[in-house]
């Protein structure tokens, strides 16, 4: 396979020998830009990226080793080779202790520049991959395999394959816990960059002034704060895919930005003047109507056309037929048994938090059963009374408040209990975990983060307040 060009800089006073390299580098195909001294050189690399730098040593005004120590001091993304009249050992030692990777004579065989180019370009993409990996290492979990073989989630897994291997932008639409991420995982596992980075960042999770140095990257003292400088997602992400999950939260100030990484891979960090490239391709999940989102001025419409060039609606479980049932086998440990009452409420449930629920549900179930057996007394009171209830319809479900959630906040608020002393603190504990839970909409994943307490203490604090409720509500119905 060809090797792929070296985007180089050659710095070199001398007009001949810097041009014949250039022309011949340029004849052997890679990309060079030749300049005569280091002060074009330094404003040529706060707009450009390169692989590989050439420095001649002795030039009038900045000298070469002043130069690469300028690229050390603002931290600049290149690999450099230093040229000098006069090689000795001495000043071959003093370049490579300031960061140059390597040195060569003057003159040099034009072969011999080609070839120390390469090794150098090599040794600046295996830095960048390790960069990349250590990032990527923290922020990606194992990829979960897709389980379900329902007609509407066997037609996503088609979807899957068509768009996989093309680089084109994909636009994943769902409701909560659908498992747009594992969808976004799946094309990457399925696509000609599968060993490169799987990035994700999600853009409701981040405060609103971060998701640009996030994303972009920050040049050190850009911000307060900003006390390093730091690579953006975009650069970790390079060469690989960046999942950007609740786009529709993206600030709309920086949606052009984004458009503009789409359009030609160009980006700048936050502080900086240099542009630089990347090539990433883009997977964006939103569990908003973005078209909805375009209509009311909140998405540019621009960048809605560019992300959604491929879509894929991801159906809720509600209508993923028979695959409760495969994701609770494949869920539950081999070691539980889930009896056939409890198997059929599983599945007659509308699971407005989709798997994500029925993963939660399966959890507290392993956690309460007796003798890995679950029954329906393992099961939530709002699953295993859904149905039941008068007037309970599964629309009701998908909009459902925790049961006993309800009560607690027709008995009295948090913000009023606080600073009053006739509340005791069990009570005043009550109140807030159940409103926080109402707030998370029932998903107690959710909640226990808010709490910051573990899910299992969340459930054993929920089960405590649910015996409480049982006994002292004066109206049984509420309590569904
Ligand atoms: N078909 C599936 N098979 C197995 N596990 C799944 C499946 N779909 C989702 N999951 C699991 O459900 C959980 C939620 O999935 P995921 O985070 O991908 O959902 P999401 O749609 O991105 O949610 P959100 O919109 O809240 O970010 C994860 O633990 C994921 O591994």
């Amino acid at each position: 396979m060809p090797e792929k060009p070296i985007k180089l800089l050659l710095v070199d006073d001398e007009e001949d020998s810097r041009r014949s390299s250039a022309k011949w580098m340029a004849r052997k195909g890679h990309d060079v830009v030749d300049v005569s001294n280091a002060a074009e050189a330094l404003s040529l690399l706060e707009r450009e990226s390169f692989d590989v730098g050439v420095f001649d040593m002795n030039m009038p005004g900045m000298s070469g080793l002043e130069l690469l120590q300028r690229v050390h001091e603002d931290n600049i993304d290149i690999e450099v080779i230093m040229l000098t009249g006069q090689g000795t050992v001495e000043t071959a030692v003093s370049a490579m202790k300031m960061g140059a990777c390597d040195f060569l004579s003057k003159p040099c065989a034009l072969g011999d520049l080609e070839h120390h180019c390469f090794r150098a370009r090599e040794r600046h993409e295996l830095k960048k991959e390790n960069k990349q990996l250590k990032a990527v290492i923290s922020r990606t979990r194992p990829a979960a395999k897709l389980i379900g073989e329902s007609s509407s989630l066997r037609s996503v897994a088609k979807l899957i394959e068509k768009v996989a291997p093309t680089h084109k932008p994909v636009l994943i639409q769902g409701e909560s816990g659908t498992g747009k991420e594992v969808v976004a995982q799946a094309i990457q596992q399925a696509s000609r960059v599968a060993d490169a980075p799987f990035v994700t960042v999600n853009c409701a999770a981040l405060p609103e002034n971060l998701v640009e140095s996030e994303l972009f990257g920050h040049q050190k003292g850009s911000f307060t704060g900003a006390t390093a400088e730091k690579p953006g997602l975009f650069e970790i992400a390079d060469g690989g895919t960046l999942f950007i999950d609740e786009i529709g939260e993206l600030p709309l100030s920086l949606q052009p930005k984004l458009l503009r990484v789409l359009e030609d891979g160009s980006l700048r960090r936050v502080g900086c003047h240099r542009q630089r490239k990347v090539k990433v391709r883009i997977i964006a999940a939103t569990n908003r109507d973005l078209q909805t989102e375009v209509d009311n001025g909140n998405f540019r419409e621009d960048l809605f056309y560019r992300i959604n060039v491929l879509s894929i609606e991801l159906p809720p479980l509600r209508q993923r037929e028979g695959d409760v049932n495969r994701l609770i086998d494949h869920f539950l440990p081999r070691s539980f048994h889930i009896d056939d009452t409890a198997r059929s409420t599983l599945n007659a449930y509308p699971w407005p938090g989709n798997i994500r629920q029925l993963i939660n549900v399966i959890e507290r179930a392993t956690i309460l059963a007796d003798e890995f057996e679950i029954t329906l007394d393992d099961l939530p009171a709002e699953i295993v009374d859904y149905g039941h209830g008068p007037g309970n319809t599964r629309e009701d479900a998908i909009g459902t408040v925790h049961p006993i959630a309800a009560v607690a906040v027709e008995s009295a608020h948090p913000h009023d209990m606080l600073g009053s002393c006739n509340y005791k603190l069990d009570e005043v504990a009550r109140v807030h975990v159940l409103e926080v839970l109402e707030k998370e909409k029932g998903n107690k994943a959710g909640a226990a983060r808010k709490l910051g307490i573990h899910r299992r203490k969340l459930y054993r604090l929920l089960d405590r307040f649910n015996g409480e409720v049982d006994a002292d509500a004066s109206e049984p119905e509420a309590i569904v």
